[in-house]
Order: C-alpha cells, then sequence, then structure tokens
C-alpha cells in the first residue's frame, strides 16, 4: 500500500497504521507471509475424516457413525494357518485361546442349512404329493442353490476371535524350521480369496501382490499349478518375497513368480492365459487414512494421486479380465467403502471390457456369501454389485469389498 499523504494522512490515529491494528508497512509483507506459512494445517487423519463424514453419511445414512466409530478403533485380526507349518498344533494352540476358524464352522453352517432345507423339502413333499421327484429337487436347487455351488477350499483356515471378543493374538512364533505357524491379517481380506474359489491345476495372478497375505492364503489353498504374483512397488515386493520366506518351503516358493511390472499392462503382455485372477487394488485404505499420518494418500502432496485412484483401478481390473482365458474368473477387491471406488470402477470397466474390447463379462453373485459369513462379519446389505464387510464394533473387520467377474469369451 502506498504511504499515506496529506489529508488522508490525518484520518489515521495516533500510531499510524499500527493504531488500526496493521503492523507498519516495513513488516507488513513479512507478517503476511508468516501468517500464510503457518496456517494451521489440518493432518491428513483428519482430512480423511472430513471427506469420509461427507460421502459416507450419504451413503450409508443413520448407519455411518457406527461404522465411523468402528473405523477410529481397534480392528480385529485373524490368524491364517500356516498349512506348510506343523498346521494341527497350530491349530490346537489357536483353539486353546478360544478362537475359532471361520471358514470351517462357516461350511458347517451351510451344510446345517442345506440340510435344513432337504428336512422341509420332504415336509413340503408330504404335503403336497402331487409333487414330481425332479420338481422337488429344482425346488431343493432353487432354496440353496447358492450355498450348494459356495465350494470353498477346505485348505484354507483362519481363525477369529467371536463377535464381541476383543482378544488379541499374540505374534506368531517360528518352529524348529524357522517356518512361522500363522499369518495375522484383516480376517476380512480372506474372503476375495475365497471368492476366486481356485480349483486343482489353476493358473493364478495376483496383479497387485504385495505385501502378500493374499498370495499366501492363495498358496495354502494348494491349488495352484502356476502363481503369479505382481506389485508394481519394487520395495513392497520384496517384503512379499520375505513373507514367502518365512511362511513357504523354498521349492514351493520358487514356483511363485514374483514380478514388479504396472500391472495396468498386464492384459496386453499375458492376456487370455489365466484361470483365476485376483486384483486386489490400491486404495484409500479407509481404516490406515483415519488413523495413521505416515503414507496417508490424504496427505495435500497426494491430492492428485487419490483424484486418480478410481482411474486406476478401472485399468488394473480391466487388464485382470484381460489377462483372464475366456471362462476364467477375476476378483476385484478394496478395502475402502467408497462406491467410486467399489461399484462404480467395476461397472465402468465392464462396460469398457464390452465396448473397446468385445469381451462380455458376467457380474457373479456373491450374496451367499453374507449368509455363509454372517456369524464372523457384518455386511451391507445394499451393495448394487459385490460385497462389502462394515466395520462394526463388535466384529471391526474390514472395510472389504469384493466382487466377483467372469470372462464370458
Ligand atoms: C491393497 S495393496 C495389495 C495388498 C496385497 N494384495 C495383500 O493382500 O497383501 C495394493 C498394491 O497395489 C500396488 N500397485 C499400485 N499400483 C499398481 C500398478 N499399477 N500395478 C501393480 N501394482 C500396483 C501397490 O504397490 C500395493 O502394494
Amino acid at each position: 500500500m502506498a504511504a499515506l499523504r496529506g489529508p488522508a494522512r490525518r484520518l489515521l490515529p495516533p500510531g499510524g497504521l499500527a493504531g488500526l491494528g496493521l503492523p507498519p508497512r516495513r513488516y507488513r509483507y513479512r507478517y503476511k507471509e508468516k501468517w500464510a506459512g503457518t496456517a494451521p494445517k489440518i493432518s491428513a487423519t483428519r482430512l480423511a475424516l472430513q471427506n469420509f463424514d461427507m460421502n459416507y453419511s450419504v451413503q450409508f445414512g443413520s448407519v455411518w457413525p457406527s461404522i465411523r466409530v468402528s473405523l477410529l478403533s481397534e480392528q480385529k485380526y485373524g490368524a491364517l494357518v500356516n498349512n506348510f507349518s506343523d498346521a494341527n498344533r497350530v491349530s490346537q494352540e489357536l483353539e486353546l485361546l478360544n478362537a475359532v476358524d471361520f471358514v470351517y464352522e462357516s461350511q458347517k453352517a451351510a451344510w446345517h442349512m442345506q440340510w435344513d432345507s432337504r428336512v422341509e423339502g420332504v415336509r413340503g413333499e408330504e404335503t403336497a404329493p402331487q409333487e414330481t421327484h425332479s420338481e422337488q429337487l429344482s425346488v431343493e436347487q432353487t432354496q440353496a442353490p447358492s450355498l450348494l455351488s459356495a465350494s470353498i477350499s477346505p485348505n484354507i483356515k483362519c481363525y477369529t476371535f467371536s463377535k464381541g471378543d476383543v482378544s488379541r493374538f499374540p505374534p506368531a512364533r517360528p518352529d524348529a524350521l524357522g517356518t512361522l505357524g500363522y499369518y495375522l491379517l484383516d480376517a476380512a481380506s480372506l474372503l476375495p480369496v475365497l471368492a476366486l474359489n481356485v480349483q486343482p491345476g489353476d493358473l493364478v495372478l495376483d496383479l497387485c501382490a504385495a505385501p502378500g497375505g493374499k498370495t499366501l492364503a492363495l498358496l495354502q489353498t494348494g491349488c495352484c499349478r502356476h502363481l503369479a504374483a505382481n506389485d508394481i512397488s519394487a520395495s513392497r515386493s520384496n517384503r512379499l518375497r520375505r513373507v514367502l520366506c518365512s511362511y513357504v518351503p523354498k521349492d514351493i516358493s520358487a514356483d511363485v513368480h514374483i514380478t514388479s511390472w504396472d500391472g495396468r499392462n498386464w492384459g496386453e503382455l499375458e492376456g487370455d492365459t489365466y484361470n483365476r485372477v485376483l486384483v486386489d487394488v490400491p486404495c484409500t485404505t479407509d481404516r490406515h487414512s483415519v488413523m495413521e499420518e505416515n503414507n496417508n494418500i490424504f496427505s495435500r502432496k497426494r491430492l492428485k494421486e487419490r483424484q486418480m485412484l478410481p482411474m486406476l483401478q478401472m485399468q488394473l481390473l480391466l487388464a485382470g479380465l484381460l489377462a483372464a482365458r475366456p471362462g476364467g474368473e477375476v476378483v476385484y477387491s478394496t478395502c475402502s467403502l467408497s462406491q467410486l471406488q467399489n461399484e462404480y470402477v467395476v461397472e465402468r470397466a465392464v462396460e469398457v471390457a464390452e465396448t473397446q474390447y468385445n469381451i462380455s463379462v458376467h457380474v457373479e453373485d456373491l450374496s451367499y456369501f453374507r449368509r455363509l459369513f454372517q456369524d464372523t462379519f457384518s455386511f451391507f446389505a445394499d451393495c448394487r454389485l459385490g460385497e462389502l464387510v462394515l466395520p462394526h464394533l463388535t466384529a471391526n473387520f474390514g472395510p472389504m469389498y469384493f466382487c466377483k467377474l467372469r470372462r464370458e469369451q
């Protein structure tokens, strides 16, 4: 501002500009700079929470406060039993802690449900004798089709504490050969692997694999004829190598083909190849984002990266679809609650696969997962596509979104 002269100068109170509460001119610009430099910065965790409050209160309505408080509370873990160690002994130790194998328990519950529906079918036959045997069969098949087809790998064993029990697992100990007995992870992150339903002899691609929890779970099925584990980050790929080294015998881990490519190009590099593809994409990692400043995607410097996430996710899913052989199955997953990163990405990838690559894709119904695993996880009932595990104080797993797609041709 130019110095005031003449009559205007007389309008100033004693003390000049300082009397108006402004600093003397020689300090003014320095003051302004300093003010800009020290403006209170909102932490990334706070920014994440503000963003979630704005978006998720609309998406989840009255359920959001319950999800919110759960995200801010201690997360629950599951102990994935390592079949390459003394798995029976490890299971016994985990059972002594009062933990239960949620995969096995869900299978038991499924068989009971099927048994009940059969008994109902027989009862129905008594009251409706005109129904033929084949009609009765088709009734049974429509009553419990998804449970019958829910072939969940019996080789995956994961122990959790029951709902409301907030006990923690001790860290796994190495056995005499140095192999660890279990791997601690968010138990909900096994659901995408279970949904992938790997069959004996399958060629499997884990497109975004590091640090390797799901790769390890895929190996536990004992079904992969070949497993390609890729992650664009070389340092994270090294973490994956270390995980395999601690859990898997050398001859098995030597068969895992670890690469650090940009997964978006995979379809061009190795198209129409795999029976099963897991696309566990980078996302806003909602739980981490509200709890940890470190490596937080809501930090200002990562704004562009955050804005570009849905595009990256869509490109990765598309690459996964292209890498699958016709008839092959792809599971897309995130640990975010965001519809923009979940259903919208799936819809867009299916559309682009059809319009630009002439590939038709069928989105599978996974609603039976809700029934199978209702005793362990809290599911969102209103996903348009796929399934979403909601964090809940009694079962504080997730968020975990997963959606299964079958490439038709
Ligand atoms: C959610 S994490 C994967 C977690 C892993 N599946 C697990 O269960 O341990 C997402 C991973 O995607 C990787 N990533 C990001 N962009 C990628 C890209 N263009 N191609 C391949 N991987 C990518 C990140 O380095 C990160 O490790």
